[in-house]
């Protein structure tokens, strides 16, 4: 589904992502990991075509998607959950869930619909209790509930999600691990930033490590869990 291949990034002249490629296969879940600065942000924000300095290729379904803007990429299914949780603070949760622009649904299996606000209520229950709310109001972890729930809302298929579990206390972390596997289910596919090694291996299926704006490993979940507390040591947790 999507595919990068030798992408390098630069902030100026310093260059933080040098000829990364990877994979993530259609349904699949799958995470970033890696110290702070090794560049997994850049790199979601390469593929949602976010970070002007870059080159390679970002391939979404075989297509070339690295000139798009980031419109065009939101088009094509491409849902991005920002670690800073960005919202129309004014506007109640509800009105937040029927404002976004509802992806038109793809011909064949129904795969990356818009999910249906029941659905969204039923899988998040704070936003059910908050709807009537401003989001301004939402707490920082309700917040991240909010932005995850508003892509999958406009039926984004490759979510591209930025830390989602940062800050959040043990029950939202639980009820996002089980929304991403829930959204599963539904046909989405998932590329998370996430330092959360327990949390990882339950919602994933393979992880990547970044060092240094490289890809220094793939792995298995079995692999992350047996080198548990190795790979805690590295990143520095
Ligand atoms: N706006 C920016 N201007 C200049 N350098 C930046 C900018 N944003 C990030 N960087 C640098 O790029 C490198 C990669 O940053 P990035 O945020 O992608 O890493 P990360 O792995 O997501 O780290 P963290 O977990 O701390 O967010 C770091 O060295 C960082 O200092």
């Amino acid at each position: 589904m999507l595919r990068v291949e030798n992408l390098s990034a630069w902030y100026g002249e310093a260059r933080v992502l040098r000829d990364v490629s990877l994979r993530v296969d259609a349904g699949e879940v799958v995470t970033l990991v890696g110290r702070n600065g090794a560049g997994k942000s850049t790199l979601l924000r390469c593929v949602m075509g976010l970070h002007a300095g870059q080159r390679g290729t970002v391939e979404l379904d075989g297509r070339d998607i690295g000139r798009l803007p980031v419109h065009r990429r939101a088009r094509l299914g491409l849902g991005w959950v920002p670690d800073d949780r960005g919202s129309y603070a004014s506007l109640s949760v509800a009105e937040q869930l029927t404002l976004p622009p509802v992806l038109s649904p793809r011909s064949g299996d129904g795969v990356g619909l818009s999910w249906p606000l029941e659905r969204i209520f039923e899988a998040f229950p704070v936003l059910h209790e908050r709807r009537a709310v401003p989001a301004s109001t939402l707490s920082g972890g309700e917040q991240q509930m909010l932005a995850l729930a508003r892509v999958l809302r406009m039926g984004a298929r490759l979510l591209l999600c930025d830390e989602p579990t940062e800050g959040l206390s043990p029950l939202l972390v639980q009820q996002v691990g089980d929304i991403l596997r829930q959204a599963k289910r539904h046909g989405v596919t998932v590329l998370l930033v996430e330092q959360n090694l327990r949390f990882a291996t339950e919602v994933a299926d393979r992880h990547y490590l970044l060092a240094q704006g490289g890809i220094a490993e793939a792995m298995e979940n079995s692999e992350v869990r047996s080198r548990e507390r190795e790979l805690l040591t590295y990143l520095g947790i």
